[in-house]
């Protein structure tokens, strides 16, 4: 059961510090949002977690620190889908989604019956068998996002950080992607996601870890943390949440004086 622990951790990039003392453990079985405006954080402390990015503090995947566990094995253990990716090389579909399979492959060997089946369920979870055969580099902006989403999936592994997987995502799209992280979840993988969509967010994440400039300023379920006085504080907007179902809906009204 895999777990990440954040301990009092800091980013410096450049001259600038831009995570701040920030502290949280994620625990398998959950999907975990991270949310919070522009600029404020979630993308580097998403990057520190995978050992991108130097921190202060200390990172732990169950116990070992990711600023000292070989990179390899880091990767086997926390899949990522970063943010926005541009492909330069013109591989298929296939042969890209087949890369995530590089963690688990000694130097010089070739991909085995495993790696294969791995492979054919990511497509399959995805949803990308009909692209299989593409280019790449000539996909459309949601079909890429899924495409890269198969290629984090085909780690296999225990846990997973999604830098925004919704970016560029048409409406139906959306709700297939938060459904497969949530059934990912369920099935005891840990999964944290980058995401912008407050309502998708609340939809479908057990917990949301709000950041602001830097630092963690709420971390609890939806409800608790989407509240219009957090809005309005960390994005200054004036918002209405409403309760739908089980699940917070966030309209943002406008801007807050
Ligand atoms: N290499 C860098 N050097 C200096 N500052 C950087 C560097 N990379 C990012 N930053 C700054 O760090 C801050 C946090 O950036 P980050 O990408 O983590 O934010 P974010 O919350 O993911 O934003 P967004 O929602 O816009 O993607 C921003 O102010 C950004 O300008």
């Amino acid at each position: 059961m895999v777990s990440i622990s954040l301990e009092q951790v800091g980013v410096s990039l450049g001259r600038r510090t831009v995570v701040r003392n920030a502290s949280a453990t994620f625990r398998a079985g959950t999907l975990a949002g991270i949310v919070g405006p522009n600029g404020a954080g979630k993308s580097t402390l998403a990057r520190a977690m995978l050992a991108l990015v130097p921190h202060i503090g200390r990172i732990l995947v169950d116990d070992a620190e990711v600023a000292t566990m070989p990179r390899a094995e880091l990767a086997r253990r926390v899949a990522y889908l970063p943010q926005g990716q541009t492909l330069h090389w013109p591989l298929t579909v296939e042969r890209l989604v087949e890369l995530g399979r590089l963690p688990h492959l000694a130097p010089m060997s070739r991909i085995g019956d495993a790696d294969g089946a791995a492979i054919e369920r990511a497509i399959a979870r995805a949803d990308i068998a009909a692209l299989r055969e593409r280019v790449a580099t000539e996909l459309s902006g949601g079909e890429r996002a899924r495409v890269l989403l198969a290629r984090a999936l085909a780690v296999e592994a225990p846990a997973l950080i999604a830098d925004e997987p919704l970016a560029s995502l048409d409406p139906g799209h959306q709700i297939d992607v938060m459904e497969l992280l949530h059934g990912e979840a369920r099935a005891g993988a840990l999964v944290i996601a980058v995401l912008h969509d407050l309502t998708m967010a609340a939809r479908y994440c057990d917990r949301l870890v709000l950041i602001d400039r830097g630092t963690i300023v709420a971390d609890g379920t939806p409800a608790e943390v989407l509240t219009p006085a957090n809005l309005k504080s960390v994005y200054g907007i004036d918002a209405r949440v409403e309760l739908a179902g089980d699940w917070p809906t966030v309209t943002a009204l406008g801007r807050s004086r």
